[in-house]
């Protein structure tokens, strides 16, 4: 509020001492339309914060670092690339490593900007091409991202990861959504993952978020949410599963507390030079694997011969709510799922699921 003085009316003659107070007046009407011009910047910014608050969009948090002026992102944004550090890469297979990069410190995005599931791109600096990997276990508070990929006898990416040594510098973005599963925590009773090769990765990083970070005692009556989780995971042989970083933690909460975690890996053949500390089942994910995770109990004949009925949904018959991730190579994908559409689009869900009446608000294809 202005003081009252300040608000005194002019008049319309002129002599000396009222040209003296016209001036006043008009110095004050300038000061006037100042104060209430700041007043209204001030109260637009306020409610601009509170209707747009700079966290809403997480994936475009651009803060501004007031040392550079400017709008320059102070963190990992999907937007630009930013440059940081590979810090180890270790063999896991003769075509898979363990990669560490480290974020510089100023880089770190705030963790609400990367939730479950989500990924980086990594730019092949010498061909200029890009391609999308799954930090296993997020970002931790060392800035540090580790991430399992694979090389292809021919492809780009994969194999100019492999070549890097460390202390050498890879430039990222990001972090892009995958699928969110944290907007709805309790939407799903069941969550079965079906994995192939590399393809673990997505479905990692949404467990250590879900199951391991949020209860690093395993105390079942700690976990947050009621979701129960079906990882299947295959892989070529036992040579060619996931490094124990992975698995470990994996296999050690399907053991202790299977109401959260039920584990069941496959291999196509059984590898005869390697042993395997996994309890492994031989051949691919088919549709008695989908079956036996969804507990679909065929009727014998006793139950055939006292009219006995089953629900040929099984778990997802009894009215609990059961979604399908399904992530790996192409043919797994169709197999399992059907094809992706045009463009990577969803397309009709087809394969196993298909057959057993899943559609597409059930299934969904990484
Ligand atoms: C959201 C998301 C997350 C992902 N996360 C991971 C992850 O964590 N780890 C991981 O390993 N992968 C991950 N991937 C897959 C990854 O992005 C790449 O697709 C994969 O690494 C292959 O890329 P590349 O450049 O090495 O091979 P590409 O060059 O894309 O080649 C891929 C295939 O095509 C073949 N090919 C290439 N050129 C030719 C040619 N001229 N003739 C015939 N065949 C050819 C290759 O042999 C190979 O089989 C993810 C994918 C998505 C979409």
């Amino acid at each position: 509020m202005l003081p009252r003085r300040f608000l005194s009316s002019t008049t319309t003659s002129l002599p000396k001492s009222s040209a003296t107070t016209k001036a006043k007046n008009a110095t004050l009407r300038v000061l006037q339309s100042r104060y209430l011009f700041a007043g209204l910047a001030v109260w637009t910014s306020i409610g601009a914060y509170y209707l747009f608050p700079p966290s809403k969009n997480p994936y475009y948090s651009v803060t501004t670092d007031p040392s550079s002026g400017g709008d320059t992102p102070t963190t990992l944004v999907p937007t630009r690339w930013s440059p940081v550090s590979l810090i180890a890469s270790e063999e896991t297979s003769k075509d898979t490593r363990l990669l560490t990069l480290s974020i510089p410190r100023h880089l770190i995005p705030t963790p609400s900007s990367a939730r479950a599931i989500w990924s980086i791109y990594i730019k092949d600096d010498d061909i200029q091409v890009e391609r999308p990997y799954t930090p296993l276990e997020g970002i931790d508070e060392e800035g540090n991202i580790k991430l399992w990929v694979k090389k292809y006898p021919k492809g780009e990416v994969g194999r100019w990861l492999h070549s890097k040594k460390p202390g050498e510098r890879i430039e990222i973005r990001g972090p892009l959504q995958t699928w969110l599963h944290e907007q709805h925590p309790d939407e799903w009773d069941e969550i079965i993952m079906i994995s192939g090769g590399t393809g673990i990765t997505p479905f990692y990083q949404l467990l250590n978020e879900e199951l391991i970070k949020s209860n690093p005692s395993g105390d079942a009556k700690l976990t947050p949410f009621k979701t129960r989780f079906t990882l299947l995971h295959a892989s070529r042989s036992a040579g060619d599963l996931p490094p124990p970083a992975i698995l470990g933690p994996l296999v050690s909460i399907a053991q202790n507390d299977p109401s959260r975690l039920r584990l069941k890996l496959f291999v196509d053949e059984k590898d005869s030079s390697t042993g395997s500390p996994y309890d492994l089942n031989i051949g691919r994910i088919d549709s008695k694997a989908v079956e036996n995770a969804l507990e679909i109990r065929r009727s014998s004949v006793w139950d055939k011969l006292a009219w006995r009925k089953f629900d040929p949904k099984g778990v997802a018959g009894e009215g609990r709510k059961v979604l399908f991730l399904v992530c790996g190579p192409d043919p797994m994908i169709s197999a399992i799922a059907g094809p992706w559409g045009r463009n990577y689009s969803q397309g009709s869900v087809g394969g196993v699921l298909g057959q057993l009446g899943f559609g597409s608000d059930q299934v969904r294809k990484l």
